[in-house]
Protein backbone atom coordinates (compact mmCIF):
# COMPACT_ATOMS: atom_id res chain seq x y z
CA UNK A 1 0.00 0.00 0.00
CA UNK A 2 1.53 3.46 -0.67
CA UNK A 3 2.50 4.78 2.66
CA UNK A 4 2.34 8.32 1.37
CA UNK A 5 -1.27 9.53 2.27
CA UNK A 6 -2.40 11.47 -0.21
CA UNK A 7 -6.37 12.80 -0.13
CA UNK A 8 -8.36 11.67 -3.00
CA UNK A 9 -8.82 13.83 -5.95
CA UNK A 10 -12.23 15.66 -5.53
CA UNK A 11 -14.08 14.27 -8.96
CA UNK A 12 -14.13 17.53 -10.50
CA UNK A 13 -10.87 19.47 -11.34
CA UNK A 14 -11.40 22.61 -9.08
CA UNK A 15 -11.08 24.92 -12.48
CA UNK A 16 -13.78 23.41 -14.71
CA UNK A 17 -11.87 23.43 -18.64
CA UNK A 18 -15.53 23.48 -20.13
CA UNK A 19 -18.13 26.34 -19.29
CA UNK A 20 -20.71 24.03 -17.65
CA UNK A 21 -23.57 25.76 -17.29
CA UNK A 22 -24.60 25.59 -13.70
CA UNK A 23 -28.24 24.01 -12.09
CA UNK A 24 -30.06 21.45 -13.06
CA UNK A 25 -29.51 21.71 -17.27
CA UNK A 26 -25.92 20.95 -16.25
CA UNK A 27 -25.84 17.28 -17.06
CA UNK A 28 -28.03 17.95 -20.97
CA UNK A 29 -26.05 20.86 -21.28
CA UNK A 30 -22.72 18.76 -20.71
CA UNK A 31 -23.87 16.06 -22.61
CA UNK A 32 -24.23 18.20 -25.86
CA UNK A 33 -21.26 19.34 -25.79
CA UNK A 34 -19.35 16.03 -25.50
CA UNK A 35 -21.92 14.71 -28.13
CA UNK A 36 -20.82 17.72 -30.74
CA UNK A 37 -17.17 16.45 -30.13
CA UNK A 38 -18.55 12.92 -31.05
CA UNK A 39 -19.78 15.02 -34.41
CA UNK A 40 -17.24 15.52 -36.14
CA UNK A 41 -18.30 17.42 -39.36
CA UNK A 42 -18.92 20.18 -36.78
CA UNK A 43 -15.92 19.70 -34.59
CA UNK A 44 -13.03 18.57 -36.50
CA UNK A 45 -10.62 19.05 -33.53
CA UNK A 46 -10.56 17.49 -29.81
CA UNK A 47 -11.13 20.51 -26.95
CA UNK A 48 -8.65 20.56 -24.08
CA UNK A 49 -10.83 18.73 -21.98
CA UNK A 50 -10.46 15.23 -23.80
CA UNK A 51 -7.07 15.80 -24.18
CA UNK A 52 -5.15 13.20 -21.91
CA UNK A 53 -1.31 13.76 -20.20
CA UNK A 54 1.54 11.73 -22.39
CA UNK A 55 1.97 9.68 -20.09
CA UNK A 56 -1.87 7.77 -19.69
CA UNK A 57 -1.82 8.47 -23.51
CA UNK A 58 1.52 6.33 -24.13
CA UNK A 59 2.10 4.77 -27.61
CA UNK A 60 0.81 0.97 -27.73
CA UNK A 61 3.06 -1.70 -27.83
CA UNK A 62 3.76 -4.00 -31.05
CA UNK A 63 3.68 -6.78 -28.56
CA UNK A 64 0.11 -8.45 -28.59
CA UNK A 65 -0.52 -9.90 -25.32
CA UNK A 66 -0.95 -13.44 -24.92
CA UNK A 67 -3.87 -14.25 -23.19
CA UNK A 68 -5.06 -17.40 -22.33
CA UNK A 69 -8.14 -19.11 -23.54
CA UNK A 70 -9.41 -21.08 -20.88
CA UNK A 71 -11.69 -23.72 -21.70
CA UNK A 72 -14.64 -23.27 -18.57
CA UNK A 73 -16.65 -26.26 -19.67
CA UNK A 74 -14.18 -28.89 -17.97
CA UNK A 75 -16.22 -27.13 -14.77
CA UNK A 76 -19.36 -29.08 -15.74
CA UNK A 77 -18.02 -32.10 -17.65
CA UNK A 78 -16.01 -33.79 -14.85
CA UNK A 79 -12.72 -33.50 -16.63
CA UNK A 80 -10.28 -33.95 -14.06
CA UNK A 81 -7.61 -32.96 -16.29
CA UNK A 82 -9.25 -30.34 -17.87
CA UNK A 83 -10.14 -28.61 -14.96
CA UNK A 84 -6.29 -28.78 -13.50
CA UNK A 85 -5.31 -27.30 -16.78
CA UNK A 86 -7.55 -24.33 -16.31
CA UNK A 87 -6.70 -23.76 -12.78
CA UNK A 88 -2.98 -23.91 -13.40
CA UNK A 89 -3.69 -21.78 -16.82
CA UNK A 90 -5.85 -19.20 -14.53
CA UNK A 91 -3.35 -19.03 -11.56
CA UNK A 92 -0.48 -18.17 -13.80
CA UNK A 93 -2.80 -15.03 -15.57
CA UNK A 94 -4.08 -13.88 -12.64
CA UNK A 95 -0.10 -13.89 -11.12
CA UNK A 96 0.89 -11.74 -13.55
CA UNK A 97 -1.21 -9.19 -15.56
CA UNK A 98 -4.90 -10.84 -14.18
CA UNK A 99 -6.48 -11.25 -17.76
CA UNK A 100 -7.94 -14.30 -19.08
CA UNK A 101 -10.29 -15.10 -21.98
CA UNK A 102 -12.46 -18.10 -21.86
CA UNK A 103 -14.33 -20.31 -24.26
CA UNK A 104 -16.64 -23.47 -23.71
CA UNK A 105 -19.15 -20.65 -21.65
CA UNK A 106 -21.97 -22.01 -22.92
CA UNK A 107 -23.32 -18.29 -23.73
CA UNK A 108 -25.16 -18.37 -26.99
CA UNK A 109 -23.15 -16.39 -29.89
CA UNK A 110 -26.48 -14.90 -31.15
CA UNK A 111 -27.02 -13.55 -27.58
CA UNK A 112 -23.93 -11.48 -27.50
CA UNK A 113 -24.40 -10.18 -30.62
CA UNK A 114 -28.61 -9.34 -30.16
CA UNK A 115 -26.60 -7.72 -26.81
CA UNK A 116 -24.14 -5.86 -29.28
CA UNK A 117 -26.99 -4.53 -31.84
CA UNK A 118 -29.16 -3.65 -29.04
CA UNK A 119 -25.83 -1.61 -27.54
CA UNK A 120 -25.64 -0.48 -31.58
CA UNK A 121 -28.96 0.85 -31.78
CA UNK A 122 -29.13 2.73 -28.35
CA UNK A 123 -26.09 4.70 -29.16
CA UNK A 124 -27.48 5.90 -32.34
CA UNK A 125 -30.48 7.26 -31.00
CA UNK A 126 -30.61 11.44 -30.82
CA UNK A 127 -29.14 12.27 -28.35
CA UNK A 128 -32.67 13.79 -26.78
CA UNK A 129 -33.70 10.35 -26.38
CA UNK A 130 -30.34 8.82 -25.04
CA UNK A 131 -30.48 11.68 -21.94
CA UNK A 132 -34.44 9.86 -21.44
CA UNK A 133 -32.20 7.50 -19.76
CA UNK A 134 -29.38 10.06 -18.33
CA UNK A 135 -27.28 9.16 -15.34
CA UNK A 136 -28.61 10.07 -11.69
CA UNK A 137 -25.87 11.72 -10.13
CA UNK A 138 -23.84 9.81 -7.37
CA UNK A 139 -25.28 6.70 -8.98
CA UNK A 140 -23.67 4.29 -12.17
CA UNK A 141 -27.10 4.02 -14.11
CA UNK A 142 -27.76 5.30 -16.91
CA UNK A 143 -26.40 7.14 -20.31
CA UNK A 144 -23.21 9.36 -19.68
CA UNK A 145 -21.48 11.04 -22.94
CA UNK A 146 -17.99 11.12 -21.93
CA UNK A 147 -18.66 11.58 -18.28
CA UNK A 148 -18.75 15.12 -19.10
CA UNK A 149 -21.48 15.54 -16.37
CA UNK A 150 -18.89 14.21 -13.90
CA UNK A 151 -15.61 15.77 -14.86
CA UNK A 152 -14.09 18.60 -15.95
CA UNK A 153 -10.78 17.06 -18.16
CA UNK A 154 -9.09 14.02 -19.08
CA UNK A 155 -12.94 13.06 -20.68
CA UNK A 156 -13.31 9.76 -21.98
CA UNK A 157 -13.80 9.55 -25.73
CA UNK A 158 -17.15 7.21 -25.52
CA UNK A 159 -20.43 6.99 -24.27
CA UNK A 160 -21.78 4.70 -21.70
CA UNK A 161 -25.48 2.93 -20.74
CA UNK A 162 -25.01 1.12 -17.33
CA UNK A 163 -27.69 -0.56 -15.57
CA UNK A 164 -27.68 -2.83 -12.36
CA UNK A 165 -29.03 -6.63 -12.30
CA UNK A 166 -29.59 -9.15 -9.77
CA UNK A 167 -31.83 -12.33 -10.06
CA UNK A 168 -34.08 -13.43 -7.77
CA UNK A 169 -36.30 -10.25 -7.72
CA UNK A 170 -40.19 -10.68 -8.44
CA UNK A 171 -39.97 -9.11 -11.92
CA UNK A 172 -37.36 -8.59 -14.56
CA UNK A 173 -35.05 -5.59 -12.81
CA UNK A 174 -33.24 -5.16 -16.46
CA UNK A 175 -36.61 -5.44 -18.67
CA UNK A 176 -38.13 -2.54 -15.88
CA UNK A 177 -35.16 -0.69 -16.09
CA UNK A 178 -35.58 -0.33 -20.20
CA UNK A 179 -39.38 0.08 -20.26
CA UNK A 180 -39.35 2.02 -16.89
CA UNK A 181 -36.71 4.40 -18.42
CA UNK A 182 -37.20 4.25 -22.13
CA UNK A 183 -40.57 3.24 -22.58
CA UNK A 184 -42.54 0.16 -23.76
CA UNK A 185 -41.10 0.01 -26.88
CA UNK A 186 -37.77 -1.05 -25.27
CA UNK A 187 -38.58 -4.24 -24.34
CA UNK A 188 -37.12 -6.20 -26.78
CA UNK A 189 -34.56 -4.81 -26.13
CA UNK A 190 -34.50 -4.95 -22.84
CA UNK A 191 -35.33 -8.85 -22.62
CA UNK A 192 -32.07 -9.35 -24.71
CA UNK A 193 -30.14 -7.75 -21.74
CA UNK A 194 -31.90 -9.36 -18.88
CA UNK A 195 -31.03 -12.92 -20.77
CA UNK A 196 -27.55 -11.41 -21.18
CA UNK A 197 -27.30 -10.58 -18.10
CA UNK A 198 -28.80 -13.87 -16.69
CA UNK A 199 -25.98 -15.76 -18.81
CA UNK A 200 -23.34 -13.64 -17.20
CA UNK A 201 -24.13 -14.20 -13.65
CA UNK A 202 -23.67 -18.09 -14.29
CA UNK A 203 -20.64 -17.47 -16.25
CA UNK A 204 -19.38 -15.21 -13.17
CA UNK A 205 -20.14 -18.17 -10.55
CA UNK A 206 -18.51 -20.66 -12.67
CA UNK A 207 -15.60 -18.61 -13.01
CA UNK A 208 -15.68 -18.22 -9.28
CA UNK A 209 -15.50 -21.75 -8.39
CA UNK A 210 -11.86 -22.12 -11.05
CA UNK A 211 -10.65 -19.27 -8.85
CA UNK A 212 -11.18 -21.35 -5.99
CA UNK A 213 -9.37 -23.81 -7.20
CA UNK A 214 -6.59 -21.93 -8.65
CA UNK A 215 -5.84 -20.25 -5.27
CA UNK A 216 -6.44 -23.28 -2.89
CA UNK A 217 -9.55 -22.00 -1.30
CA UNK A 218 -12.17 -23.95 0.55
CA UNK A 219 -14.74 -24.83 -2.43
CA UNK A 220 -17.93 -22.27 -2.42
CA UNK A 221 -16.17 -19.69 -0.91
CA UNK A 222 -16.39 -17.29 -3.75
CA UNK A 223 -19.17 -18.77 -5.71
CA UNK A 224 -21.18 -18.55 -2.55
CA UNK A 225 -20.55 -15.01 -1.40
CA UNK A 226 -21.68 -14.03 -5.19
CA UNK A 227 -24.64 -15.97 -5.17
CA UNK A 228 -26.85 -12.88 -4.36
CA UNK A 229 -24.72 -10.52 -6.28
CA UNK A 230 -26.21 -6.97 -7.53
CA UNK A 231 -24.02 -6.56 -10.63
CA UNK A 232 -23.25 -3.67 -13.12
CA UNK A 233 -24.20 -3.98 -16.85
CA UNK A 234 -22.24 -1.57 -18.78
CA UNK A 235 -22.37 -0.83 -22.61
CA UNK A 236 -19.72 1.02 -24.29
CA UNK A 237 -19.36 3.06 -27.05
CA UNK A 238 -16.58 4.45 -28.64
CA UNK A 239 -16.58 6.69 -31.68
CA UNK A 240 -13.69 7.13 -34.17
CA UNK A 241 -11.09 10.04 -32.96
CA UNK A 242 -9.48 12.12 -35.51
CA UNK A 243 -6.39 12.10 -33.16
CA UNK A 244 -6.62 9.31 -31.27
CA UNK A 245 -3.16 9.61 -30.04
CA UNK A 246 -4.04 12.32 -27.78
CA UNK A 247 -7.13 11.04 -26.52
CA UNK A 248 -8.40 7.63 -24.61
CA UNK A 249 -11.61 5.61 -25.20
CA UNK A 250 -11.20 4.76 -20.81
CA UNK A 251 -8.42 6.11 -19.14
CA UNK A 252 -5.59 3.96 -17.46
CA UNK A 253 -7.55 1.77 -14.39
CA UNK A 254 -8.34 -0.94 -12.17
CA UNK A 255 -11.69 -2.35 -11.98
CA UNK A 256 -13.07 -1.57 -8.54
CA UNK A 257 -15.44 -4.00 -8.61
CA UNK A 258 -14.66 -7.92 -8.58
CA UNK A 259 -14.78 -9.68 -11.32
CA UNK A 260 -15.59 -8.18 -14.69
CA UNK A 261 -16.72 -9.90 -17.92
CA UNK A 262 -16.06 -8.09 -21.16
CA UNK A 263 -17.68 -9.09 -24.38
CA UNK A 264 -15.93 -7.02 -27.08
CA UNK A 265 -16.48 -6.50 -31.11
CA UNK A 266 -13.60 -7.18 -33.65
CA UNK A 267 -12.35 -3.80 -33.59
CA UNK A 268 -9.76 -4.26 -30.96
CA UNK A 269 -8.70 -1.57 -28.52
CA UNK A 270 -8.56 -3.00 -25.02
CA UNK A 271 -5.19 -2.86 -23.78
CA UNK A 272 -3.17 -4.39 -20.47
CA UNK A 273 -0.11 -2.79 -19.03
CA UNK A 274 2.35 -5.17 -18.03
CA UNK A 275 6.58 -4.42 -17.62
CA UNK A 276 5.37 -0.76 -18.35
CA UNK A 277 4.49 -1.28 -21.61
CA UNK A 278 0.49 -1.46 -22.74
CA UNK A 279 -0.09 -4.27 -24.78
CA UNK A 280 -3.01 -5.35 -26.86
CA UNK A 281 -5.80 -7.63 -26.06
CA UNK A 282 -6.18 -9.29 -29.31
CA UNK A 283 -10.35 -10.07 -29.87
CA UNK A 284 -10.59 -14.09 -30.35
CA UNK A 285 -14.02 -14.70 -31.51
CA UNK A 286 -16.72 -16.08 -29.66
CA UNK A 287 -14.51 -15.54 -25.94
CA UNK A 288 -15.43 -13.42 -23.71
CA UNK A 289 -12.24 -11.25 -21.43
CA UNK A 290 -12.18 -11.58 -18.10
CA UNK A 291 -10.16 -9.33 -15.42
CA UNK A 292 -10.01 -9.44 -11.60
CA UNK A 293 -10.60 -6.47 -9.94
CA UNK A 294 -10.01 -4.56 -6.61
CA UNK A 295 -13.23 -6.30 -4.93
CA UNK A 296 -11.68 -9.93 -5.80
CA UNK A 297 -7.91 -8.62 -5.17
CA UNK A 298 -9.07 -7.24 -1.31
CA UNK A 299 -11.27 -11.39 -1.33
CA UNK A 300 -7.96 -12.81 -2.33
CA UNK A 301 -5.91 -10.96 0.58
CA UNK A 302 -3.89 -9.37 -2.90
CA UNK A 303 -3.16 -12.76 -3.94
CA UNK A 304 -4.30 -11.86 -7.44
CA UNK A 305 -4.05 -8.39 -8.69
CA UNK A 306 -6.86 -5.83 -10.15
CA UNK A 307 -5.83 -5.86 -13.77
CA UNK A 308 -4.63 -2.22 -14.76
CA UNK A 309 -6.15 -1.72 -18.34
CA UNK A 310 -7.31 0.82 -20.79
CA UNK A 311 -9.49 1.21 -24.14
CA UNK A 312 -7.56 3.13 -26.60
CA UNK A 313 -9.73 4.57 -30.06
CA UNK A 314 -9.02 4.82 -33.65
CA UNK A 315 -9.44 7.03 -36.43
CA UNK A 316 -11.69 5.07 -38.94
CA UNK A 317 -14.09 2.27 -36.89
CA UNK A 318 -16.12 2.43 -34.21
CA UNK A 319 -16.14 0.41 -31.29
CA UNK A 320 -18.47 -1.48 -28.81
CA UNK A 321 -17.83 -3.59 -25.89
CA UNK A 322 -20.51 -4.80 -23.19
CA UNK A 323 -18.46 -5.32 -19.47
CA UNK A 324 -20.35 -7.51 -17.04
CA UNK A 325 -19.32 -5.99 -13.59
CA UNK A 326 -19.77 -8.60 -10.75
CA UNK A 327 -20.27 -6.96 -7.50
CA UNK A 328 -21.46 -8.49 -4.09
CA UNK A 329 -24.74 -7.67 -2.39
CA UNK A 330 -24.43 -4.00 -1.39
CA UNK A 331 -24.13 -4.95 2.56
CA UNK A 332 -21.51 -8.11 2.39
CA UNK A 333 -18.44 -7.51 4.03
CA UNK A 334 -15.42 -7.81 1.66
CA UNK A 335 -13.04 -10.06 3.54
CA UNK A 336 -10.79 -13.04 2.52
CA UNK A 337 -10.39 -16.27 3.89
CA UNK A 338 -9.86 -16.46 7.64
CA UNK A 339 -6.32 -18.18 6.49
CA UNK A 340 -5.50 -15.25 4.77
CA UNK A 341 -2.70 -13.07 7.02
CA UNK A 342 -1.52 -10.37 7.26
CA UNK A 343 -4.36 -8.99 5.74
CA UNK A 344 -3.17 -6.52 2.88
CA UNK A 345 -6.93 -4.44 2.89
CA UNK A 346 -9.71 -3.79 5.87
CA UNK A 347 -13.00 -4.82 5.85
CA UNK A 348 -15.18 -2.76 3.60
CA UNK A 349 -18.77 -3.26 1.75
CA UNK A 350 -19.45 -3.10 -1.72
CA UNK A 351 -21.80 -0.27 -1.22
CA UNK A 352 -19.04 2.02 0.58
CA UNK A 353 -16.43 1.50 -2.37
CA UNK A 354 -19.24 2.04 -4.99
CA UNK A 355 -19.97 5.28 -3.11
CA UNK A 356 -16.40 5.77 -3.00
CA UNK A 357 -15.93 6.08 -6.68
CA UNK A 358 -19.69 7.24 -7.55
CA UNK A 359 -18.94 10.58 -5.39
CA UNK A 360 -15.27 11.50 -3.96
CA UNK A 361 -12.84 9.45 -5.80
CA UNK A 362 -12.45 9.13 -9.95
CA UNK A 363 -11.65 5.21 -10.25
CA UNK A 364 -7.82 5.24 -11.76
CA UNK A 365 -5.05 2.67 -10.96
CA UNK A 366 -4.87 4.01 -7.15
CA UNK A 367 -8.62 3.40 -5.77
CA UNK A 368 -8.33 0.94 -3.66
CA UNK A 369 -5.50 2.06 -1.71
CA UNK A 370 -7.38 5.31 -1.74
CA UNK A 371 -10.23 4.16 -0.69
CA UNK A 372 -8.65 2.01 2.53
CA UNK A 373 -6.68 5.75 3.05
CA UNK A 374 -10.20 7.16 2.79
CA UNK A 375 -12.16 4.75 5.05
CA UNK A 376 -8.90 5.25 7.40
CA UNK A 377 -9.55 9.00 7.58
CA UNK A 378 -13.29 9.04 7.78
CA UNK A 379 -15.14 10.64 5.04
CA UNK A 380 -14.85 13.91 5.83
CA UNK A 381 -11.46 13.53 4.36
CA UNK A 382 -12.79 13.19 0.77
CA UNK A 383 -13.55 16.31 -1.13
CA UNK A 384 -17.31 15.73 -1.44
CA UNK A 385 -18.15 16.05 -5.45
CA UNK A 386 -20.38 18.63 -6.13
C1 LIG B 1 -17.85 0.68 -10.28
C2 LIG B 1 -17.58 1.14 -11.50
C3 LIG B 1 -17.06 2.51 -11.79
C4 LIG B 1 -16.72 2.41 -13.30
C5 LIG B 1 -17.76 1.44 -13.81
C6 LIG B 1 -17.71 0.35 -12.76
C7 LIG B 1 -16.40 -0.47 -12.97
C8 LIG B 1 -15.35 0.29 -13.81
C9 LIG B 1 -15.29 1.79 -13.45
C10 LIG B 1 -14.58 2.71 -14.50
C11 LIG B 1 -14.88 2.22 -15.93
C12 LIG B 1 -13.04 2.78 -14.31
C13 LIG B 1 -12.45 3.89 -15.20
C14 LIG B 1 -13.08 5.26 -14.86
C15 LIG B 1 -14.62 5.26 -15.01
C16 LIG B 1 -15.11 6.62 -14.46
C17 LIG B 1 -15.03 5.23 -16.49
O1 LIG B 1 -14.20 5.57 -17.36
O2 LIG B 1 -16.19 4.90 -16.79
C18 LIG B 1 -15.18 4.09 -14.15
C19 LIG B 1 -16.68 3.75 -14.09
C20 LIG B 1 -17.56 4.86 -13.46
O3 LIG B 1 -17.22 5.42 -12.39
O4 LIG B 1 -18.61 5.15 -14.09
O1 LIG C 1 -13.94 -1.31 -23.69
C1 LIG C 1 -13.00 -1.98 -23.22
O2 LIG C 1 -12.31 -2.75 -23.91
C2 LIG C 1 -12.64 -1.87 -21.74
C3 LIG C 1 -13.67 -1.08 -20.97
C4 LIG C 1 -13.36 -1.10 -19.49
O3 LIG C 1 -12.24 -1.40 -19.06
C5 LIG C 1 -14.41 -0.75 -18.53
O4 LIG C 1 -15.52 -0.34 -18.97
O5 LIG C 1 -14.11 -0.90 -17.29
FE1 LIG D 1 -12.28 -1.72 -16.90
Amino acid sequence: MDASPTPPLPLRAPTPSIDLPAGKDRADAAANKAAAVFDLRREPKIPEPFLWPHEEARPTSAAELEVPVVDVGVLRNGDGAGLRRAAAQVAAACATHGFFQVCGHGVDAALGRAALDGASDFFRLPLAEKQRARRVPGTVSGYTSAHADRFASKLPWKETLSFGFHDGAAAPVVVDYFTGTLGQDFEPVGRVYQRYCEEMKELSLTIMELLELSLGVERGYYREFFEDSRSIMRCNYYPPCPVPERTLGTGPHCDPTALTILLQDDVGGLEVLVDGEWRPVRPVPGAMVINIGDTFMALSNGRYKSCLHRAVVNRRQERQSLAFFLCPREDRVVRPPASAAPRQYPDFTWADLMRFTQRHYRADTRTLDAFTRWLSHGPAAAAPCT
